[in-house]
């Protein structure tokens, strides 16, 4: 049965599509069936990775909201080698709709997502940076959170803000949630601000920060345009290499499976 994980921070722009895509992406490179789910109205996943996503073509929305079945909606991307579930700016106004369902409203993700789980090694979501009812209904569907942060003033109180919400998701819809790390994203080794946002972070979360961190890069803000994978787009670069240690260390982690 794959395990779900939610990369997740209500922060906009710290990193969690590039680190879903990338992730993702290096998982299948090591041979995982993966699910890559773009729960964000934005689509950043879907296209950086698709390229286009196709007028008319079914998304998370109508999964969700429209009782279309899960499997139909499903892209198959071959390199690399990965199932998306698309989502498109109708996703915008799910929260409101949603909103207004009497019961389960928050387990509506997670009751998709079981009818393809056993077809998966690793289910990963890219989340919307907001703390709604998407959010919390990506974290009842999943088995832990990747919180990436960016190495920015204030980034240990939004973490702070993300893991009261996770608490509270426990208490309530998933008591099972688990933190699966928290990964350094944007680091800066010649600014000062990195290196003690990176040390206060450590200080504060120890084993729980990935000791792969990721570096500013910009091929890795290039290769979305492409609709490729930092893999694809340039295996040199040292993003590729970030994102290439942190999957390894993910795998490890995991029992290397
Ligand atoms: N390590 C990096 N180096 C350089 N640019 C990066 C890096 N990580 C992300 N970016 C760029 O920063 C911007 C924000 O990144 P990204 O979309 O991954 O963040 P996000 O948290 O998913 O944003 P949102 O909250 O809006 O969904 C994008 O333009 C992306 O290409």
């Amino acid at each position: 049965m794959g395990k779900i994980i939610a990369i997740s921070n209500q922060k906009g722009g710290v990193g969690k599509t590039t680190t879903a895509i990338n992730l993702s992406s290096g998982l299948a490179q090591m041979n995982k069936k993966v699910l890559l789910v773009d729960f964000d109205s934005q689509g950043n996943a879907s296209q950086g990775l698709l390229a286009i996503t196709k007028q008319g073509q079914p998304t998370i929305y109508s999964v969700l909201l429209e009782d279309y079945p899960i499997e139909d909606a499903i892209v198959h991307k071959e390199a690399p080698n990965i199932d998306i579930l698309p989502s498109s700016i109708s996703l915008a106004g799910a929260d409101l709709e949603m909103d207004k369902m009497e019961a389960g409203k928050e387990e509506l993700l997670k009751r998709q997502l079981m009818k393809v789980r056993d077809q998966y090694d690793y289910i990963i979501i890219d989340c919307p940076p907001s703390l709604g009812l998407l959010n919390t209904n990506a974290l009842t569907a999943a088995d832990s959170v990747l919180i990436p942060v960016q190495c920015e003033y204030y980034a240990l109180e939004g973490v702070t803000q993300l893991l009261l919400t996770i608490r509270l998701v426990q208490q309530l819809y998933n008591p099972h949630l688990k933190i699966e790390g928290i990964l350094l994203t944007m680091f800066d080794i010649r600014t000062k601000l990195s290196v003690e946002v990176s040390q206060d972070v450590r200080q504060n979360f120890g084993k729980q920060v990935y000791q792969n961190s990721i570096p500013r890069n910009v091929k890795l803000s290039e290769a979305p345009s492409r609709g490729l994978s930092i893999f694809e787009y340039d295996i040199t670069c040292n993003g590729a290499k970030a994102y290439a240690g942190l999957t390894q260390e993910f795998l490890k982690r995991n029992g290397g499976n």
